[in-house]
């Protein structure tokens, strides 16, 4: 008997808990993940039924629309406020400057700030002063306020931008961060600048009838409409707690830290964690490879043969191609793991740049640039993603604005540096015996940014991949593939499959060997373990394996094994299982029931009581117990090194884990599959095997033929 022993009606495969599919997510939004049958736009408007989400998409829409307006009315104003082209120019780089300039020196401020104080509070304060500083440059109505105000303006929004990244992941399911950051992205970069230009447009079109009627030019009427939409997003802000995360439950966090100190260990944690560092890495160093293309475009349309028209159709079509990997991306990659996803589409964004410094013809040109901005795009979702997923709340404020710093760092540099770069490059004619080549400084530039993407597309896919067991080709390929033999999810919600035994019983073993026989077998699984496979369960981890954890009760172990459990079931296990994955963990409740209940002698039923509050009652379908003599275990996982703490406990403590295992088996021999662990791996592996099969024998799997968008990100 585990957590819950099934009443006979639920027992069998599926029927994973006793409180329904919805249990474990928010009170809205939970019919989007039943399986890969579901399209985008369900997704998405499942997202928005979320109620706190659907508020701050809605208010952050109309400060996006106010920021694109105010833009416009910006380098409109700055013009105006100067005569002749070349100070135009001037006027015009410099608001450019100032809304980039920020990031370098205040980015990691902002972020130790975001995940020291308040976020709701922080994005309040922001967003008045946003109004106060918007409102006041056409009031000014000075070329070096506006400079000023530009820079304060985007001072500001360092604080308020990984303020509000870091607090979405805490509104919803893990599984529905993508269909957010879809909706989010779309949103900022694909709507509202549209509407803000049409908005633009029609005021200055209409711009004397504004003057007689309001005593305001259009310019100014667009500025104080900015200034507007963020006392709004304030005011909207205010009223959603939940951004506060923990601290809406009115807890307030100790800081043992310093600022100083809490900004240097965001730095190190960056650089500590490799799925951290690859994102860092990867984001930057294609930033830095858009920022020449951007800054080449122009001399590359005119080497087209083109001029401003060829530009423009240039710039388009990496929007087109942006917009279109970031909706339709994540369809396209299916089941492909985001980690691997993201160093694979950097990788193609930088081959289709390197191709585009060979290509004579302008709609071979535009065809890669799509190419570029699609890959991009798919880039950017899946990195902005995983930060939210993977990322722990405590340092998520300070990752995202390290991120935000040194994509803007990096855009500055190379958007400088790379029309000095063309100038001393120049043009050379090489004579090739053949025939001659003309090499141009654009085209040099655009070949290296090309392969600076490859280069960092690589680098983040080392540090990314977690090491799972099926070649990334083959993973590619059965991504892309839609035929009947790809792999395929359980139609019905996935399998959720336990091993458990003491130590050294060859888990981990035969975890990995099960998972490889299953995705042989064509069926996306998941492989996971307690204690440690969240970010915030890996600090427990340390904190209940290190030896020199002295003196930890018994009873806050439990519950540390506890909290542990409810966050793997919230982040990994709920998700996977409603996506139709066979999930199989390395342990589950059954240990804390051997190990704190007849380990540590806490009653069983207290034991079980927190577990089914923790796992909201999510109980395996097959539990596979791995039985061995504790000597004989010990003796094979103390070859692995030094004994953790459990490890460590005595030899009656291991019996007695040893016994209560069995009684569980025995309670319940439905869901049991006791093995002589002390056998050969390979006779373990088959018996597993057989068992398993027979358990997923007829469940349905998902049909062939998915909709193009259905797939479910994992
Ligand atoms: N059936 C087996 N016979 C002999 N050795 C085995 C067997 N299965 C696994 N081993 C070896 O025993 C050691 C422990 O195996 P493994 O890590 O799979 O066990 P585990 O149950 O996950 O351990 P723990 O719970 O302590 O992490 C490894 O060195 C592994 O190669
Ligand atoms: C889930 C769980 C685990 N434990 C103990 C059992 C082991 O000694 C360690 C985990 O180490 P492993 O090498 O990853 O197997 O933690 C426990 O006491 N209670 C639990 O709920």
């Amino acid at each position: 008997m585990t957590a819950q022993p099934p009443p006979p009606s639920e027992d069998g495969p599926t029927g994973h808990d006793a409180t329904g599919p919805d249990a474990a997510g928010p009170p809205a939004g939970d019919d989007d993940v039943q399986g890969t049958e579901v399209g985008l736009v369900a997704r998405v408007r499942a997202v928005l039924r979320v109620p706190d989400f659907r508020k701050l998409w809605l208010s952050t829409a109309l400060s996006s629309f106010g920021d694109w307006l105010g833009l416009l009315a910006i380098t409109a104003t700055a013009t105006s406020l100067v005569d002749g082209f070349a100070a135009a120019n001037f006027a015009l780089g410099g608001v450019l400057l100032f809304r980039l300039l920020p990031a370098i020196v205040l980015g990691p401020l902002a972020g130790a700030f975001a995940d020291r104080f308040d976020r709701r509070r922080t994005m309040v304060v922001t967003d008045v002063l946003r109004f106060g500083f918007f409102a006041s440059i056409p009031l000014v109505d000075n070329l070096v306020w506006l400079f000023v105000a530009q820079f304060v303006i985007e001072a500001l929004s360092l604080f308020w931008i990984p303020a509000k990244d870091a607090a979405v992941p805490n509104m919803l399911r893990k599984d529905q961060l993508e269909p957010a950051n879809q909706l989010s992205l779309v949103t900022t970069y694909g709507l509202t600048p549209v509407a803000a230009a049409v908005v633009f447009a029609v005021l200055t079109t209409i711009g004397e009838r504004i003057s007689d009627l309001l005593a305001v030019s259009a310019v100014d009427l667009a500025l104080y409409v900015n200034a507007l939409t963020f006392l709004v997003a304030a005011v909207v802000i205010w009223n959603l707690p939940s951004i506060s995360g923990r601290r809406a439950a009115g807890v307030k966090p100790v800081h043992e830290e310093s600022f100083l100190a809490s900004l240097v260990s965001g730095f190190s944690f960056a650089g500590h964690t490799p799925l951290v560092r690859g994102l860092v890495v990867g984001i930057t160093g294609a930033f830095v490879a858009a920022g020449v293309v951007i800054a080449t475009g122009q001399a590359f349309a005119l080497s087209l043969g083109g001029g401003e028209a060829a530009y423009g159709l240039l710039f388009g079509a990496v929007f087109i191609g942006l917009g279109t990997g970031i909706a339709f991306g994540p369809s396209v990659a299916r089941d492909l793991a985001r980690e691997r996803l993201f160093g694979v589409a950097i990788v193609a964004a930088g081959i289709a740049v390197s191709l585009l410094a060979w290509t004579p013809e302008l709609w071979i040109a535009l065809l890669l640039v799509v190419a570029m901005g699609f890959f991009a795009g798919i880039a950017y979702l899946a990195g902005f993603t995983l930060l939210g997923t993977e990322v722990d709340d405590a340092v998520r404020g300070r990752t995202f604005a390290l991120v935000q710093s040194l994509v803007r760092a990096g855009l500055i540099v190379s958007l400088a540096l790379t029309p000095f770069a063309v100038g001393l490059l120049g043009r050379h004619v090489l004579d090739l015996g053949i025939g001659s080549l003309t090499v141009t400084g654009e085209r040099l530039l655009l070949g290296l940014a090309g392969l600076v993407a490859v280069g960092v597309g690589v680098g983040a896919y080392r540090q990314m991949d977690d090491r799972r067991p099926v070649p990334l080709v083959r993973d590619v390929v059965t991504a892309l593939r839609r035929d009947t033999t790809a792999r395929r999810r359980l139609a019905g919600g996935g399998v959720f499959i336990a091993f458990e035994g003491g130590e050294g019983a060859g888990k981990s073993t035969q975890v990995r060997r099960l998972q490889e026989w299953l995705t042989a077998d064509g069926l996306v699984t998941r492989a996971t373990f307690e204690p440690g496979a969240t970010p915030s369960g890996a600090g427990i981890r340390r904190i209940v394996l290190d030896p020199d954890t002295v003196g930890l009760a018994a009873r806050a172990e439990a519950l540390l094994y506890a909290a542990d459990r409810a966050q793997h079931v919230h982040d990994v296990l709920r998700p996977a299982l409603d996506a139709g994955e066979v999930v199989i963990t390395d342990r589950y409740v059954d240990s804390s029931l051997a190990y704190q209940g007849a380990g540590r002698v806490i009653p069983m039923d207290d034991v079980r009581m927190i577990s089914r509050w923790a796992t909201e009652g999510l109980r395996p379908d097959l539990t596979v117990l791995l039985d061995l003599p504790p000597e004989v275990g010990l003796a094979r996982a103390r070859g692995r090194g030094t004994a953790d703490r459990l490890e460590a406990e005595s030899l009656d403590f291991h019996q007695r884990v040893r016994r209560t295992f069995r009684a569980l088996a025995e309670s319940d021999p439905g869901r049991y599959l006791v093995l002589d662990a002390t056998q050969d791996p390979d006779q373990v592996a088959a018996a597993v095997r057989e068992r398993v099969g027979m358990l997923l024998a007829g469940l349905p799997r998902q049909a062939a033929a998915a909709p193009a968008d259905g797939a479910g990100g994992s």
